[in-house]
């Protein structure tokens, strides 16, 4: 008896329970609903706000403080106007409220922030990723008699004790505070300073330099700067600057979100820099002709101006520089393996114009500012189209014309892609930046516009890239379906016999030549086409998914070898069109049946106005023709 009452409300208990269990689901599902409807609520009024402000005259002279500030950046800086958007962000941090100013290489972003910590009370604190960066502005400042200080992992006792002391002292007339973000993360006495400075109204503006470091989605992400989120809800008066040189929509929004920016104005100054001449060349397949190119343009083109060669490693940075002084040309190497000693002496010997030309890894970037850098070249090409613009953007900061130069190659593609492939965005990013340069007619600053989400006319271009200056060339479509078809079969003899294939072997199957037994048994279907245009064919597959990339480690390094990409599943008898220069394809018309057409290219000066040249079946292989 006692047993079957047991046994009864256990089961009545299970029941309820049951109910309560379902009730917790609605109720969870209610309160996940709620708090979605409430985060957009917020969304929607931060975007009206934000919509509200951006409405405001922001150029306005009629702040309260605008008398202050021109005098102080004549007087201070020694400038006499404000460049485009300078003003406005000023004006909005002054008025207290959150900025992201985006801004090229060049542009003037310091002075954004320290112009107005000259005029305001206390301590502008000023985030920076690189300790270089951080030494190349005290310097700056201190010419100008500005009293900044800096903090970092290197400072001595002495050092951080003065700047401890500094930070809370209402007579220190310290403007301008540099700490690495790692500071901020790591030093728990350095933020009770800081909540100090605070609490006594000495805490005047929050800059953060380089501020697509917080966002996971841009081409630099820093896990450091992710702490930074905790300085709104700190202190939540204080303005926040974030300054940047290249940030897409969803970059600046997500910075927004890591840094709990409310009613944030962004300010996007353009990005082209009209001064600056875009050029790609095709990077010659052994390293003499690069160093006789190289050479040629060092001695000629270049001959007594300054500039930048960007390399990709260490290796070959070493290498570059030192065939290029067998050559009489006057270049040092710069990298992150030289002492620090040895990176100032070349860093002031090129300064000095003692040296023509820095043969560099992107170690040589942050805080370059030689006004007459006169041309930058890439021996190789950057990771993503952010770090191609920053780095091109050392040249010309003076305003006057220089040229950025890059050479393209598909085997550098490979190089860079095995290092980059494990960053999220790493093969996009990198992607981008192959497609920048294997567009055949394309203006490249619409290129780099279209990247940056600007809207722009090509025919602002001036005739300064490559493409909008050789107004007589044409470009032609041609179809490359029947080319995927035969490397897809190479790929699939090659997955028969369990080898895997690198782009370099896939090439040499198609051409017949190189690993026997992975070329085609049908020697008819190979390609006489040139290793050149066998390269830029199997790039435009790849950046358009026919093909995909499949990394492999071993002991000593990664390799990234080739497999049919998602698209080549979908293609059935479809044209693949991949756009070519005409000149290119005019051996291939006089060996094949002319099915093809080359059709105008969109020159600089009608371009926006051209009509859509027709597609035409164009078949250059001729590996049929004989
Ligand atoms: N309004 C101005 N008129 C003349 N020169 C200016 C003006 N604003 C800034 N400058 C100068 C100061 C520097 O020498 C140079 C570059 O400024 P800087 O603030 O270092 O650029 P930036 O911070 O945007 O570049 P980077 O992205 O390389 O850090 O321009």
């Amino acid at each position: 008896m006692a047993q079957l009452s047991v046994e009864n409300e256990t089961k009545k208990i299970d029941a309820e329970l049951m109910v309560i269990e379902e009730d917790i689901e609605k109720l969870q599902e209610r309160k996940s609903k709620l708090l979605k409807r409430k985060q957009s609520l917020k969304e929607k009024a931060n975007e009206e706000a934000t919509k509200k402000l951006a409405s405001q005259d922001w150029e306005s002279s009629d702040f309260p403080w605008t008398t202050k500030l021109r005098a102080t950046l004549k007087d201070a800086f020694h400038i006499e106007k404000f460049r485009p958007m300078q003003l406005s962000a000023m004006n909005a941090s002054l008025k207290g409220h959150d900025v992201i100013l985006i801004m090229p290489t060049g542009g003037g972003k310091s002075l954004c922030y320290q112009l107005p910590a000259l005029i305001s009370d206390g301590i502008t604190l000023v985030i920076t990723p690189l300790v270089s960066l951080m030494e190349d502005q005290l310097a700056s400042l201190e010419k100008l008699g500005i009293q900044a200080a800096k903090l970092n992992a290197s400072s001595s006792k002495e050092e951080v004790n003065l700047v401890h002391t500094a930070m809370t002292d209402i007579k220190s007339s310290l403007k301008l505070l540099y700490v690495t973000p790692e500071k901020l993360a790591k030093s728990k006495r350095f933020m009770t300073k800081l909540q100090k400075m605070y609490q006594i109204k000495r805490f005047a503006c929050v800059a953060v330099d380089e501020v697509h470091c917080c966002s996971q989605w841009g081409h630099d992400f820093r896990p450091d700067y992710k702490y930074l989120g905790v300085l709104r809800s700190l202190f939540p008066t204080v303005p926040i600057v974030g300054l940047t040189a290249t940030a897409t929509i969803n970059v600046t929004n997500d910075v927004q979100k890591m840094l709990n920016m409310k009613n944030c104005l962004v300010f996007k100054a353009s990005f082209n820099r009209p001064n600056l001449y875009y050029e790609v060349r095709t990077k010659p397949s052994t390293q003499k002709e690069c160093i006789e190119e190289l050479v040629e343009l060092l001695q000629n083109r270049f001959h007594g101006q300054s500039g930048i060669i960007y390399t990709t490693s260490v290796k070959d940075c070493d290498q570059l520089a030192s065939e290029l002084r067998q050559q009489n040309c006057r270049v040092a190497s710069y990298h992150a393996s030289l002492e620090p000693a040895d990176r100032t002496k070349v860093h002031t010997g090129w300064r000095d114009n003692k040296y023509q030309a820095v043969v560099a890894t992107i170690a040589f970037g942050m805080g370059i500012d030689k006004p007459d850098v006169r041309f930058v070249i890439h021996h190789s090409i950057s990771k993503s189209m952010e770090n191609f613009y920053q780095e091109s953007g050392r040249a010309g900061r003076d305003e006057l014309q220089a040229c950025c130069i890059v050479y393209w190659r598909l085997s550098d593609l490979f190089r860079l892609s095995t290092m980059v492939f494990t960053e999220q965005t790493g093969l996009r990013n990198l992607y981008a930046m192959a497609a920048y340069c294997i567009d055949p007619e394309r203006c490249r600053r619409e290129i780099i516009a279209s990247h940056f989400d600007e809207r722009w006319e090509s025919s602002s271009c001036n005739e300064m890239c490559d493409h909008c200056s050789s107004k007589e060339s044409t470009s032609a479509e041609i179809d490359i379906a029947e080319h995927l078809t035969t490397l897809s079969q190479i790929l699939e003899r090659a997955e028969e016999q369990q080898v895997r294939v690198t782009a370099q072997k896939l090439i040499d199957a198609w051409q017949n030549t190189g690993q026997v037994s992975l070329r085609l048994p049908d020697f008819k279907k190979s390609t006489k086409l040139p290793r050149d245009k066998c390269e830029s064919i199997l790039a435009h597959l790849l950046l358009e998914g026919y093909l995909k990339e499949d990394f492999h480690f071993t002991p000593y390094s990664t390799i990234s070898y080739l497999l049919l990409g998602g698209r080549a599943n979908f293609i059935g008898d479809k044209e693949i069109i991949m756009k070519v220069e005409a000149s290119s394809v005019d051996e291939a018309e006089k060996a094949t049946s002319s099915r093809g057409k080359t059709v105008r290219k969109q020159s600089a000066t009608h371009s926006a106005t051209a009509k859509k040249p027709k597609v035409d079946k164009y078949l250059i292989d001729v590996s049929d023709s004989d």
